[in-house]
């Protein structure tokens, strides 16, 4: 199985953004990718909550879904659509941050609403209230497909092992995990964990990222970390795209998924437990 992780630099501008998503598909499916991922935030990455009001779209009217939806089908490929920031019906106006996985019909065949917010102090200047624009999801999603179980995760989710341990326990065998990591946040902790969930989990890990800076507000660079991964179920990274934006291809054997989990079958070695008091 071949897979193509686009690393982009998204900024605030949806057709800019999907124009170059658009390419990248083209590209991957020239290069003979049978699924192709985007990043977390794919369609708009901004600073102001008014700009994202202006800007995004509700999932039945979002032109970039229906693009790529266009596209998945005309190139006969799998695309999932990292995330899509989307306007909700709801009362208090919050966007949801959404992963969608296209079928090379065109027809959506999952959707994934993120379900941790990253609500973070990284440092004095950098700070994160994600919840404050998006709406948590609460349910977590496996997809299948004609050459794996795809288990689906956003960003900050890295960080809930126990998200992971559901999926993989619910047949996952790759986990999707588009990002747009601080830049800070990614150098100490982004390869690390990634590899610890392929470990854990026994799945590939596919993690395509945002790169590089997006806007400036108040003076300070919104700069995220790139380095889109694909690890292997015994750990390994196979593709390290460090920073610049493009497509990465990587090559899968799901064999590698029954080895990694018969050598050292933790997954199935759960037990309950009392307490801690
Ligand atoms: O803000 C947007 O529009 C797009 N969303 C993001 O960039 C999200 C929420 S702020 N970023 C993360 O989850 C980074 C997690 C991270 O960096 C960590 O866990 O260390």
């Amino acid at each position: 199985m071949r897979a193509a992780l686009i690393q982009m630099t998204s900024g605030e501008n949806p057709a800019e953004n999907r124009d170059f998503v658009l390419g990248s598909l083209r590209e991957a499916k020239a290069r003979g990718a049978h699924l192709a991922l985007t990043p977390e935030v794919t369609n708009c990455l901004s600073g102001s909550r008014d700009h994202q009001r202006a800007v995004l779209r509700h999932q039945e009217d979002d032109e970039t879904l229906a693009a790529v939806c266009e596209a998945a089908q005309a190139l006969d490929l799998w695309v999932l659509l990292g995330s899509l920031g989307v306007l909700t019906h709801d009362a208090d106006g919050r966007f949801a941050n959404r992963s969608f996985l296209i079928s090379p019909e065109g027809k959506i065949a999952a959707q994934y609403d993120k379900i941790h917010m990253f609500d973070v102090d990284v440092s004095k200047t950098e700070t994160y209230r994600e919840s404050a624009h998006y709406r948590p999801g609460d349910k977590a999603v496996v997809a299948d497909t004609d050459f794996a179980k795809l288990g689906l995760t956003i960003c900050y989710d890295l960080r809930f092992p126990h998200l992971h341990r559901a999926l993989a326990q619910a047949g996952a065998q790759i986990i999707t995990a588009p990002a747009a990591f601080s830049a800070v946040t990614g150098a100490a902790h982004w390869h690390v964990l990634q590899r610890a969930r392929a470990i854990e989990t026994g799945c590939f890990i596919l993690a395509p990222a945002q790169t590089g800076v997006h806007y400036v507000k108040d003076g300070v660079e919104r700069r995220t970390y790139g380095h889109s991964l694909a690890v292997a179920p015994w750990g390994e990274v196979l593709l390290d795209a460090g920073e610049a934006p493009g497509v990465y291809i990587v090559d899968l054997d799901l064999d590698e998924v029954k080895n990694a989990r018969k050598r050292v079958p933790s997954l199935s070695h759960d037990r309950a437990f009392e307490g801690p008091a």
